[in-house]
C-alpha cells in the first residue's frame, strides 16, 4: 500500500509503522497479556487521550475476562515534554486489590508513567504493570520497568493510531514520524 506524506499544522511526516504491523505487535501484547492473567481479571487504566486506539485493539484481542477505565494524566503541550506530572483524572472505581494494567500509546521521557505509577501504588493495588503500543528507549530519563511494550522507536517524533501533533493526526491508521 502506498503512504505519500502527510502534512499536520506546519510539519510533514513520512510512513513509519504501517496498520498491519502495528496490529501485528498488539497481537502478541494481548497474547502475552491473557497469558500471564489468566484467573486475575486485570484492570485496564487507559491514559487519554493518546491511548484509546491502542486500549480499542488491545482489548478486542483479550481472550481472558478483563475489565477497562479510563483516566485523564495530560502534560504535553507542542512537541516537548514540560516536565510536569498532574493527578489522574476520572479513576472511579477502586484498584484496591486489582491486577492493574496501564495502557499508553508511548513512553517517551517516561515523566508520565513515572508520575502516574506512585499514585496508583497508594491504592494499594494487587499489582501494577505498563503496557505501551510505544517506547523511545533512547529517551528514558526515569528508571522504568516497562513490562510489555509493543514496540520500541527511535527519537522520532510520531503521529498516527491515536497519536497526535497539536492535536491532530490521532485519526491515521498508520504511524508517521516528522521528515
Ligand atoms: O513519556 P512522556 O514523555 O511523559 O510522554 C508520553 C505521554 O505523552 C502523551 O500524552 P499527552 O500528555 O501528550 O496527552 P494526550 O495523550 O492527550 O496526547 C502520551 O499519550 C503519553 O501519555
Ligand atoms: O512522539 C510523540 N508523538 C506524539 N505524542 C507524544 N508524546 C510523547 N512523545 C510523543
Amino acid at each position: 500500500m502506498h503512504h505519500p506524506p502527510v502534512t499536520i499544522h506546519d510539519k510533514q511526516f513520512s510512513i513509519y509503522l504501517p496498520e498491519r504491523k502495528i496490529l501485528h505487535s498488539v497481537e502478541i501484547v494481548a497474547a502475552r497479556l491473557s497469558h500471564d492473567y489468566r484467573g486475575k481479571t486485570p484492570l485496564f487504566l487507559s491514559v487519554l487521550n493518546g491511548s484509546f486506539m491502542f486500549a480499542s485493539d488491545l482489548m478486542k484481542e483479550m481472550s481472558i475476562p478483563c475489565e477497562i477505565s479510563f483516566v485523564r494524566l495530560s502534560s504535553y503541550t507542542d512537541m516537548h515534554s514540560t516536565g510536569k506530572v498532574k493527578e489522574i483524572i476520572g479513576l472511579k472505581e477502586s484498584i484496591k486489590g486489582r491486577h492493574v494494567v496501564v495502557l499508553e500509546d508511548i513512553v517517551d521521557t517516561g515523566h508520565t508513567v513515572a508520575g502516574l505509577l506512585p499514585q496508583l501504588h497508594q491504592q494499594e493495588p494487587a499489582s501494577v504493570e505498563v503496557a505501551t503500543l510505544l517506547v523511545k528507549p533512547e529517551c528514558l530519563q526515569h528508571d522504568l520497568q516497562i513490562k510489555y511494550p509493543a514496540m520500541s522507536i527511535a527519537n522520532d517524533f510520531v503521529v498516527g493510531y491515536g497519536l497526535d501533533y497539536n492535536g491532530l493526526g490521532r485519526n491515521l491508521r498508520d504511524i508517521y514520524k516528522v521528515m
